[in-house]
């Protein structure tokens, strides 16, 4: 069993063989059932319509057997330990997919039983499995990475964070972060990514978007009250003002080539135009389907290993 709760813990090469699996996936690719007789636990404390329902199809369709609870259902709210929760449920579950209101470091307490596999998704402060289906969709889109440039737009939220390290990992791709100031990735994990790359990689931070050095392959944004949770400034929007993906925007720092993506939900109007999200070069919809692609090849890494 393995966990995957930051995209911190992957080696560079265990990164790419996941989205090159998830690729395959996404193709229709699967022959056989991985993990049947395999159990995968779902406990999400917060909404979720995509990650959700795209790990419980996902390990279904791998010929796991799932089980889902809601927020309150373990007894983690009425006070047991992380880490007993972990223990026990490790003897009836191969796999845990969790969404919680804390931080990966609560995750991997969650994590410390040898026979459970943890699977981060969402934590507040990353999303990882998030990152590997956009990785997915602009691999099945351009082929291979190496030489794209990947224009990330808005909050440096946990999809934002993802796609960072994502970047640190992959340091044939550049990663560019646009983000208003006050609403940064965290330095912390700059840092990291720094750290993980031995300073060998292409993640760029920027907070005006005159400062972009495009035409860039692929224009992504997130919107912009992460989880749906108003920011604290009553004034926040007019930081993020230059910052909504419409045409003009798009035109600006894209070309004739360039994608659009999009984690959803998305607020219309706000960070993005319909224009955009329905238009002819958004793969947001395709990216979607790619949750499900990217939940099963983390499942089957995280549970048996992913064969050559
Ligand atoms: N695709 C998803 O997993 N969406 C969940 C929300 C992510 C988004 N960045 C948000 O925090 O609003």
């Amino acid at each position: 069993m393995r966990n995957l709760i930051s995209l911190a813990d992957l080696r560079p090469e265990q990164l790419a063989r996941i989205v090159a699996r998830a690729v395959e996936f996404g193709r229709g690719d699967v022959q056989d059932r991985p993990l049947a007789g395999r159990q995968v636990g779902v406990y999400f404390r917060k909404s979720s319509t995509r990650t959700r329902t795209s790990f419980w199809s996902g390990a279904t369709r791998l010929g796991a057997d799932v089980i889902t609870f809601g927020p309150d259902e373990l007894q983690l709210t009425t006070g047991e330990t992380v880490e007993d929760t972990s223990r026990v449920l490790g003897q009836y579950l191969d796999a845990l997919v969790v969404r919680t209101n804390g931080d990966v470091e609560e995750m991997r307490r969650l994590g410390t039983s040898p026979d459970l596999a943890v699977v981060n998704a969402l934590s507040l402060d990353e999303h990882p499995t998030q990152a590997i289906a956009d990785l997915t969709t602009l691999t099945e889109h351009f082929g291979e990475l190496a030489g794209r440039h990947l224009l990330v737009v808005g909050e440096g939220n946990s999809s934002g964070a993802a796609l960072a390290l994502a970047g640190a990992l992959t340091p044939e791709l550049r990663v560019t972060l646009l983000c208003p100031e006050g609403y940064e990735v965290p330095k912390t994990t700059l840092d990291l990514v720094d750290e993980l790359s031995g300073g060998h990689h292409q993640v760029a931070r920027i907070t005006d978007p005159a400062g972009v050095q495009g035409p860039v392959d692929a224009i992504y944004t997130s919107r912009w009250q992460t989880m749906g949770v108003p920011k604290a400034d009553p004034d926040w929007l007019a930081a993020f003002e230059g910052f909504r993906i419409d045409r003009d925007f798009f035109d600006r720092h894209g070309g004739p080539h360039t994608v659009f993506l999009h984690d959803l939900p998305a607020v219309r109007g706000q960070e993005v135009t319909d224009e955009i999200l329905d238009g002819e070069h958004s793969l947001a919809w395709r990216q979607a389907h790619h949750k499900m692609t990217a939940a099963m090849a983390v499942l089957e890494w995280c549970v048996v290993g992913l064969r050559d």
